[in-house]
């Protein structure tokens, strides 16, 4: 099955409306992963400024569950406004106002937001509750312990700091 509109039958989520002029997260397309969230308020952002911004939702997720509060594609790409948590953990027992901790991470420009702007995206996916017990040795993997580019790929990426030659 392709057709992204044939899909399980969605999660029922509860959301307390705490600014009933606000939306509730909406997904833009048929298959979107993401359900958008607003600002409850003006926000203006220097290069380099960031601020925690309410969306005037609070949400019930269904045991098993979190949501998680992703940056929108388009802010980054246009203005460099992203997320400094990114994602956010939603808790599925968590009822206070879920916020987003924006940032503007372009380095001269400065960007405004108006109540009601589409700020952040909620992924809504199952999560497993792990059991955590002690083992004096692990299981053997193919990977072991290489990690923080142990398989390359950065052959041509040298850092360049600015002022220097
Ligand atoms: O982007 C986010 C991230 C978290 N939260 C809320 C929901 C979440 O359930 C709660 C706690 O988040 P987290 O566990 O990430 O933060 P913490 O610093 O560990 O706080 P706490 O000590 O309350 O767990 O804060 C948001 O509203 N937005
Ligand atoms: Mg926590």
């Amino acid at each position: 099955m392709t057709d992204a509109t044939i899909a399980t039958a969605p999660v029922e989520v509860l959301v307390q409306l705490l600014d009933p002029d606000l939306p509730l997260p909406a997904y833009a397309k048929p298959g979107d992963a993401g359900a958008d969230l607003v600002t409850s308020a003006d926000v203006t952002l220097g290069p380099g400024e960031r601020a925690l911004v309410g969306t005037g939702l609070a949400i019930a997720l269904p045991e098993g569950y979190a949501g998680f509060v992703h940056p929108r594609s388009g802010l980054a790409a246009r203005f460099g406004v992203s997320i400094v948590n990114a994602p956010g953990t939603v808790d599925a027992g968590y009822r206070g106002e879920i916020k987003v901790n924006l940032i503007n991470l372009d380095p001269t420009e400065t960007v405004t937001l108006a109540r009601g702007d589409r700020i952040a995206q909620l992924v809504v996916q199952r999560v497993e509750r792990a059991e955590f017990r002690v083992a004096s040795v692990l299981p053997e993997s193919v990977r072991g312990t290489g990690g923080h580019g142990s398989t390359g790929g950065h052959r041509d990426l040298v850092p360049v700091r600015p002022n220097s030659e």
